[in-house]
C-alpha cells in the first residue's frame, strides 16, 4: 500500500501553524465557494491554503494557494480541513492516518455525525490557530485479503470491513476466527468487522452496541444472521480476526472497506482484520460529548 510506504515518524501537532489543506467533496454543489470562504479565515491567522490537483476541477483559480500532491501535501500540511460528510471524512482518513496530521471536519453533507463543525460555524477554525483544541484519536482497522501466499487487497479503515454476499436474494456462510481459533460459523448477510468509531454506522445498524470512541476494540457483527447466535462479537484490539468464506451456494461474497468499492472474494481467500497501526486525529474545538451528538445527529426525524 503506498500510503504505508510513504509513512514518516514526524508526529504532526498543531504548534506553529504555516500550512492548511482544503479537502472538499468535489461531488458537492456549492464547494467553491465554500473553499473560497475557508480560505479566507484560515489566511487570517497567518496560514497558508493548501489544495491538490483534485479541488481545481470545480472551478477554483489557483493563484493565492499552494497546489500540492496529496503525498505533498500530507507532508506538508499542519492540519486538513475536510469540507463535505462522513463520506469525505472517511476518503481523507485513510491518507493522513500514516502522516498523523489531524483532520477538522466541516460539514456539508447529510449527518456529518464525525463532523467537528457545521458550515456556519466556519470562522471555529479560528480555535485551532489559537491553540484551543484537543485531538482525538480513532482507532482504524488494517484489512488484508490473502489469496495463498499473495496479499491481493490491502486497506485500512475507520468505520468497519464488510464482508458480505453480493447475491442479495441469497445467503452466505463465513467462518470466523480470532487468532487463528474457530469462533463461530455465520449463515447470514454478511459480517461487520466495526471500530469503536464505526460502531455507530453500518454496525449500529446491524445491531451492534454503541461503542465509545476513544476505546479501542474489534466488534464482530453479524448482518441479518440465520441461526440462533449471539448477536455481537467484541475483541480485544490485539486479536487477529479472520475471516474465511465458504461457497456452498452461487451466491458472490465481497469485501469492503468504509463505504468503499468491494473486492469480490474467491474460494479460500481468508480476510484478516487487525488493528492499525495507525489512528485517524480528528481535531475537536466545541468539547460536545460523543453522547449529546448521538441524540443531537443519530435519533429518528433527523434531516
Ligand atoms: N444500513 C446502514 O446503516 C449502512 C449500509 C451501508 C453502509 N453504511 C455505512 O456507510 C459508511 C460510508 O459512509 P458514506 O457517507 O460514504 O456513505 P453513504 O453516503 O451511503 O452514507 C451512510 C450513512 O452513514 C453515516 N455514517 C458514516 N460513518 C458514520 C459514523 N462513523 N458514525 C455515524 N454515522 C456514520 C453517514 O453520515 C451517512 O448518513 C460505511 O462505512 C458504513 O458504515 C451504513
Ligand atoms: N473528495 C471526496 N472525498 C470523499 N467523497 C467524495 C469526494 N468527492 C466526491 N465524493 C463522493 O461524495 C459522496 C458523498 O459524500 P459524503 O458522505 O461526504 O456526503 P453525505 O453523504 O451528504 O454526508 P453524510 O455521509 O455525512 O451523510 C461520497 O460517497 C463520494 O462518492
Amino acid at each position: 500500500m503506498e500510503h504505508l510506504q510513504s509513512m514518516t515518524n514526524k508526529q504532526k501537532k498543531c504548534g506553529t501553524i504555516r500550512k492548511v489543506l482544503l479537502w472538499p467533496n468535489t461531488g458537492k454543489k456549492g464547494m467553491a465557494f465554500a473553499v473560497r470562504q475557508a480560505a479566507e479565515v484560515i489566511r487570517e491567522f497567518g496560514a497558508q491554503v493548501i489544495l491538490t490537483d483534485l479541488a481545481l476541477t470545480i472551478g477554483i483559480k489557483p493563484d493565492g494557494f499552494l497546489v500540492y500532491s496529496v503525498q505533498k501535501a500530507m507532508i506538508e500540511a499542519d492540519f486538513i480541513v475536510v469540507l463535505g460528510g462522513d463520506g469525505t471524512i472517511l476518503a481523507m482518513a485513510q491518507q493522513a492516518a500514516p502522516y498523523h496530521v489531524p483532520i477538522l471536519g466541516v460539514n456539508l453533507g447529510h449527518v456529518g455525525f464525525m463532523s467537528e463543525l457545521e458550515f456556519p460555524e466556519l470562522r471555529l477554525i479560528g480555535r485551532v490557530f489559537n491553540g484551543e483544541y484537543t485531538i482525538d484519536e480513532r482507532m482504524m482497522l488494517d484489512v488484508e485479503v490473502l489469496r495463498g501466499e499473495e496479499i491481493v487487497y490491502r486497506t485500512m479503515a475507520l468505520n468497519e470491513a464488510i464482508i458480505k454476499t453480493g447475491s442479495i436474494f441469497r445467503i452466505s456462510l463465513l467462518d470466523i476466527l480470532c487468532d487463528r481459533e474457530p469462533v463461530c460459523s455465520l449463515h447470514g448477510d454478511g459480517v461487520i468487522i466495526s471500530t469503536p468509531t464505526g460502531s455507530t454506522a453500518y454496525s449500529l445498524a446491524a445491531g451492534g452496541p454503541v461503542i465509545e470512541p476513544s476505546a479501542e476494540n474489534i466488534s464482530v457483527v453479524p448482518i441479518c444472521p440465520h441461526g440462533v447466535q449471539p448477536r455481537s462479537y467484541l475483541f480485544s484490539p490485539h486479536r487477529e480476526i479472520c475471516i474465511q468464506p465458504r461457497f456452498f451456494n452461487d451466491a458472490t461474497i465481497f469485501v469492503s472497506s468504509d463505504g468503499r468499492r468491494g473486492f469480490e472474494l474467491t474460494d479460500g481467500d481468508h480476510v484478516f482484520v487487525r488493528k492499525a497501526p495507525f489512528c485517524t486525529r480528528l481535531l475537536r474545538v466545541k468539547g460536545n460529548s460523543f453522547y449529546s451528538l448521538l441524540n443531537e445527529k443519530l435519533t429518528i426525524g433527523r434531516n
